[in-house]
């Protein structure tokens, strides 16, 4: 399957309308201490949203949510993955991308068969504190080579150019948050964005199958 290039994360379904209004296609709803009711209405109305205007939805973290309320992609990390029940995220046909930040969690991703595999942070990052240092495009053509046909992820500290160069290197897609939360406009960005990975019209920068 191919996904879409661009693949902004949001805190609240409110950011996922203006994204998919900017003609986003794939977006994440990224959640952090939110109360059961909030989350459920939260994913609820991004659900519903993404649907109709026929986008891909990724739920970060809440799988047992994602699950009851019939959602199509979740994102887990290591240590989500530690407390998630994996058969129950399959048989419900929840499509899985998994995040990777060195060799053991590469393989333990692997293990469980994801969607995509994300590395990450590519750039520094200031949205959350990391123990890792940035990973730099060496490392995100060494991913893609190992992962071989999994969509490979790449996210921190990402700009439109910073993405080109990402896919330049091997990534599939680009993820990024705070470029677009943090900027002046962040319609125009996300537009940014998309004409610059080429799915607003042909691209400004060509991914390493263009090459
Ligand atoms: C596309 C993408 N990549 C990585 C992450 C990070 O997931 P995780 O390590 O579980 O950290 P939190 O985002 O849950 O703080 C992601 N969410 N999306
Ligand atoms: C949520 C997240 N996960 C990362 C990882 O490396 O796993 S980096 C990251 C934050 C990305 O935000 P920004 O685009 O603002 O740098
Ligand atoms: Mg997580």
């Amino acid at each position: 399957m191919s996904l879409p290039r661009f693949y902004p994360v949001f805190d609240s379904a409110g950011w996922v309308a203006r994204a998919l209004a900017a003609g986003v296609r794939m977006v994440q709803l990224r959640i952090k201490d939110a109360d059961e009711a909030t989350l459920r209405a939260e994913i609820t109305r991004a659900r519903d949203m993404a649907r109709a205007a026929g986008a891909i939805l990724v739920v970060n973290d809440h799988w047992q949510l994602a699950i009851d309320l019939g959602c199509d992609w979740l994102h887990l990390g290591q240590e989500d993955l530690d407390g998630a029940d994996l058969p129950a995220i399959r048989a419900a046909g929840l499509r899985l991308g998994v995040s990777t930040h060195d060799d053991a969690e590469l393989e333990r991703a692997l293990s469980v068969r994801p969607d995509y595999v994300a590395l990450g942070p590519v750039w520094p990052t200031i949205l959350k504190q990391m123990p890792w240092a940035p990973q730099g495009l060496e490392r995100v053509t060494e991913w893609k080579r190992r992962i071989g046909d999994v969509p490979l992820c790449a996210i921190g500290g990402l700009t439109p150019e910073r993405g080109c160069a990402a896919l330049a290197a091997g990534a599939d897609l680009v993820a990024a948050v705070t470029d677009i939360t943090l900027n002046p406009d962040p319609e125009d960005r996300m537009r940014a964005w998309l004409a610059a990975v080429g799915e607003a019209g042909p691209g400004r920068c060509p991914g390493p199958r263009d090459i």
